[in-house]
């Protein structure tokens, strides 16, 4: 389970103000259900999660994580979370394997129950042909697989997925579909998000629209269509966020 109320961080700058990237946010994500923050570039997606995986405190609210709030309890908070998102890099100096069974030490695995668990996502995101390679080496979709395999090393009840699938190619971003929707149906908690509507609309149970850091809406596809009465997601999505269009109409 996760669930924030009124979750709140504001980046201090003396000079231009107070930013306010997330301003008052509240939710709730259930296990064995995927809960997708929608929104565009800087509307609070990232800091929301990073506050919920404890890489930033927030100004003010709460947020609990697994039964944990994130601010007294962190350590609990981070044992029982797997992150993660593209831009999370990989030592690209140690090989595949290396790299695993470094963030198993990590998480505290040790003995054979990491040999267990390596074995375990090794076959899970089929890493045997590139596993003595070094990360630097691998393709992207490589290494998007190598970083599945790390956040779920310990497995964890609760996944957060930063847009996921930003800049993988068809087939990869598939891959990681079908994995997250097997971590659903495996009972995790999942935190996932996107700006992208058809991941939405495949993957999330319930939808945050997330706009300047403020909550637009929240809601099932079905129900944020419904009450902007809009026929598409990305119509409802719009609609949401006040979306002006930039160019008029002139005649010719
Ligand atoms: N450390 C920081 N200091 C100051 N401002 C920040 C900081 N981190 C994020 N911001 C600002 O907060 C806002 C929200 O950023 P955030 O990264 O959470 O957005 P996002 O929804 O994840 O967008 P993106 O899809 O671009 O990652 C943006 O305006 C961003 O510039």
């Amino acid at each position: 389970m996760v669930r924030t109320h009124e979750l709140k961080k504001y980046f201090r700058d003396a000079k231009k103000g107070d930013k306010k990237a997330v301003d008052g946010v509240t939710f709730e994500a259930r296990p064995g259900r995927i809960l997708g923050l929608l929104g565009v570039n800087g509307a609070g997606k990232t800091t929301t999660l990073r506050m919920l995986s404890t890489v930033i405190k927030p100004t003010s609210g709460s947020a609990e994580v697994a039964g944990f709030n994130v601010l007294e309890h962190p350590e609990k908070v981070r044992a029982s979370i797997g992150f993660m998102s593209t831009s999370t890099s990989l030592y690209g100096r140690l090989t595949a394997k290396e790299l695993i069974a470094y963030f198993g030490g990590l998480y505290g695995l040790e003995g054979e129950r990491l040999q267990d668990r390596i074995r375990y996502v090794t076959q899970k995101l089929q890493l045997e042909e590139f596993s003595d390679r070094l990360c630097d080496k691998l393709s992207t979709g490589q290494k998007q697989r190598v970083n599945i395999a790390r956040t779920i090393l310990h497995d964890p009840p609760v996944l957060f997925f930063d847009e996921p699938t930003a800049g993988l190619d068809v087939v990869a971003s598939q891959s990681v579909m079908e994995f997250i929707e097997e971590a659903r149906d495996a009972g995790k908690t999942i935190v996932f998000s996107t700006h992208i509507m058809s991941e939405v609309e495949r993957l999330c149970d319930e939808i945050v629209v997330i706009h300047d850091g403020v909550a637009m809406g929240e809601g099932t596809v079905a129900s944020l269509k419904a009450k902007t009465g809009q026929e598409t997601l990305e119509k409802a999505f719009l609609s949401l966020v006040g979306f002006q269009p930039t160019y008029a109409k002139v005649p010719a």
